[in-house]
């Protein structure tokens, strides 16, 4: 079957793109509390070190303001134009999950200037996004899939599912670890898999978290296997453990002649001066992380499960693991009330 999306040529001054998904990723960790100067100042900094893409939006995409998700300080829409507004040479992405953002959402991010649309499904869904791929094209939008918690199936079904999406528009589609699970040649099996059957039609991208420590390894295994596109949070600033650090991703891609044209120097001050300053913590490779790396837990759902434990004086660990045998994927949080609930009348009988 021949795709209908047209891959993306890359500046050849970079051999992979990098999208920094702080103002997207690390709105989880923010819980959703971005401000318009925030994000002035960290949209400054990384285009200034020659980010190329920036992704800003809610954690969990268009529309995600809500109460099951958490609301947003400043509406997404008003943190797109800001961003917009901003930068000089990086393109502004954002992130939208079928049902929880809309059409309507995709054309207004458009509105206020951003250049590409990425739309992210569960694994096995990847159809649930065909319209929305089809409407980004026709508006001229560049088009980015991710296909959400890719550890949990094969590469050959991964690989199906890419095939979908490319049919539907997307032009890059992302081998998503959202649970920072997979290790090494697991991430190499998916990339080569999604290559070999998208070829021409589709580059391939990887997005990963740093819940077992690999979000830099694991990109690298993506690069070397043939993702062209990889995201990154600088200073880590995303869901969980938060994603592969930019700034040690290009110090890396420096070291083996992978060109990113980012500046290092320029990155590693951002870093320091400017995005960890808005963090309200680093983000930790601590126990609850490590739980969802190897359980294969949703990054974004930690601190929905750190809330719910301490309403009901239970262990976030232990949540986690529970979570992770009950298989939740995105959009399941109040699954995670449930568990609380269990554990809770486990402790007093
Ligand atoms: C809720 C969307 C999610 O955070 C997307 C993502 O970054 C991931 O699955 O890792
Ligand atoms: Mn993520």
């Amino acid at each position: 079957m021949t795709g209908t999306a047209t891959a993306v040529r890359l500046d050849p001054a970079r051999d992979v793109r990098v999208t920094d998904t702080s103002l997207r990723d690390g709105s989880h960790h923010k819980r959703h509390q971005f401000t318009g100067d925030e994000v002035r100042a960290i949209v400054a900094a990384l285009d200034g070190a020659g980010v190329p893409v920036i992704e800003v939006t809610h954690g969990d995409g268009l529309g995600g303001s809500s109460f099951n998700y958490g609301f947003s300080r400043t509406p997404e829409q008003d943190l797109i134009r800001i961003a917009v507004d901003t930068a000089t040479q990086a393109k502004i992405a954002f992130l939208m999950l079928p049902g929880v953002g809309i059409k309507e959402d995709i054309a207004e991010a458009q509105d206020n200037g951003a250049a590409i649309c990425r739309i992210a499904t569960h694994c096995t869904e990847a159809d649930v996004a065909a319209q929305h791929f089809g409407l980004a094209r026709e508006r001229g939008l560049e088009t980015v899939g991710f296909l959400m918690m890719a550890h949990t199936i094969a590469p050959e079904k991964l690989a199906a599912q890419a095939r979908i999406m490319a049919d539907a528009g997307c032009q890059c589609v992302y081998v998503v670890d959202s649970a920072g699970a997979l290790v090494l040649e697991q991430v190499t099996e998916r990339v080569e898999a999604l290559t070999a059957e998208l070829g021409d039609d589709a580059q391939v991208g990887f997005h990963g978290h740093e819940n077992l420590g690999l979000g830099v390894a694991n990109t690298v295994a993506a690069v070397r296997a043939g993702a062209r596109q990889i995201d990154g949070s600088t200073r880590r600033f995303g869901a969980g453990a938060g994603n592969a650090p930019v700034e040690a991703l290009v110090g890396v891609c420096d070291k083996i002649g992978v060109k990113t044209g980012i500046d290092f120097f320029a990155i590693a001050d951002a870093a320091e001066d400017v995005v960890r300053p808005t963090m309200p913590t680093e983000c930790l490779l601590d126990r609850q992380a490590l739980m969802m790396g190897y359980a294969g837990v949703y990054s974004s759902f930690l601190k929905h499960a750190e809330r719910q434990a301490e309403r009901y004086g239970v262990s976030a660990a232990e949540m986690l693991v529970r979570a992770g045998k009950r298989k939740l994927v995105g959009g399941q949080e109040d699954q995670l009330i449930d568990i609380a609930l269990e554990l809770q009348h486990e402790q007093r009988t």
